[in-house]
């Protein structure tokens, strides 16, 4: 093999083919730290973006996976309007053995090296306590807890957005925003799920919910009187919103025929398996999508509120844009006949070009 040419899917060949700014590789003997920073584009502003632990089970995987939730920052901090680009991190191991205050902190100092290009928070594997040990080292870390100044747990807010989104839709498939009398499917109901059935339940909307968790399922049908529905015939049901907030890719080449649903409208990272393939089957099928990284970007915007000093009232608000967000992408979609991911890209992209040009003109 050439120098040139990169084996498929291998480390380099995935660096040759990404657009990023600048990707870190952290690594260090005495922590076990092994580490990776993608910053994506920090054309708005630093990029924030989550640390997430993983048991990868290569190195090109972890580098895939932190190329793809980097991007997506990018793209979820320009549809929203906030003055941030995107960046992800991972570190590779498993967070329940391999955590060590030691290790997060020596994370921290490999983030305070890159000089606020990078914020971080926290995601999979990641809490708020680790977050507190990255922030011994350095003040490029949000997501700490309230106590400590921060903006504590971002569920809820996180949550009110996928209800701006779904409201959104709902306006657009039925004429008018109301909930009451819909018929609204939430899959998986953790901490974003189960907020956003309680949203749901004061909106009178009819709930049904599915998870893997039983426990969990009857404790929250019960508390919001809700019905609890098997995980394994969700789809078989017709409902108005299936709301997928448990694991991405749900929306697949095998699900999209089964669907019954008129919208689909959820917090889940990464829905659509495809986005090319299965953005325009839910075009061509007639199902609203409401992008997910546009609807579940409250956890964001809660970051965004903790750098400039936390107030809850703005952050709700911030949360609230998120329905006249959804609503232009929706129209947008109609209007050029192109699928709701592709539209929300154009209005990210666009946005990121015009403040570019303005950001080269002084
Ligand atoms: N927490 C946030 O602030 C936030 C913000 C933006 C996006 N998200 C995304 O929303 C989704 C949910 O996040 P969360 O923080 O609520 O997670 P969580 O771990 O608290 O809850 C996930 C729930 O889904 C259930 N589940 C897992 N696999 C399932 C399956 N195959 N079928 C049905 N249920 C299943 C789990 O039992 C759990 O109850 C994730 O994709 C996450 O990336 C979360």
């Amino acid at each position: 093999m050439s120098l040139k040419s990169f084996e498929e899917g291998s480390v380099f060949n995935q660096l040759s083919k990404s657009s990023h700014q600048n990707v870190v590789f952290c690594s260090d003997e005495d922590t076990g730290l092994k580490a990776i920073i993608a910053i994506h584009d920090t054309t708005l502003g630093p990029a924030l973006g989550g640390t997430r632990m993983w048991t990868y089970s290569t190195e090109a995987d972890a580098l895939s996976d932190v190329l793809r939730l980097s991007r997506t920052m990018t793209y979820k901090a320009a549809i929203s309007g906030l003055n941030l680009g995107g960046g992800n991190a991972v570190i590779i191991g498993d967070s329940s053995t391999d955590k060590t205050e030691a290790l997060m902190r020596r994370f921290g100092r490999f983030i305070k090296n890159l000089n606020g290009t990078f914020i971080t928070a926290e995601d999979l594997g990641t809490n708020t306590k680790d977050m507190e040990y990255i922030r011994m080292e350095t003040q490029y870390v949000t997501g700490v807890p309230e106590t400590l100044g921060g903006s504590g747990d971002p569920s809820p807010i996180a949550a009110k957005g996928v209800l701006m989104g779904i409201k959104a839709c709902i306006k657009e498939h039925f004429g008018n925003d109301s909930l009451v009398g819909r018929s609204i499917a939430v899959q998986g109901i953790g901490q974003v799920g189960e907020n956003l059935v309680h949203l749901l339940r004061e909106e009178h909307a009819k709930v049904y919910v599915s998870d893997i968790n039983e426990d969990r399922l009857m404790r929250v049908a019960a508390k919001y009187g809700a019905q609890a529905v098997s995980n394994n015939n969700l789809l078989d049901f017709e409902f108005d919103v299936y709301a997928p907030c448990a694991m991405g890719g749900t929306v697949n080449s095998q699900t999209i025929p089964k669907m019954k649903c008129a919208i689909i409208a959820g917090s889940a990272n990464n829905q659509l398996a495809d986005e090319d393939v299965h953005g325009r089957m839910l075009l061509e099928k007639g199902i609203l999508y409401a992008p997910d990284y546009l609807i579940n970007a409250g956890g964001m915007i809660n970051c965004y509120s903790e750098l400039s000093g936390y107030s809850r009232k703005r952050t709700m608000q911030l949360a609230e844009n998120i329905y006249s967000a959804t609503r232009n992408v929706l129209q947008k979609s109609a209007s050029d006949h192109i699928p709701a991911i592709r539209a929300a890209d154009i209005i990210a992209e666009k946005r990121i070009a015009d403040i570019k040009k303005i950001k080269g003109s002084y």
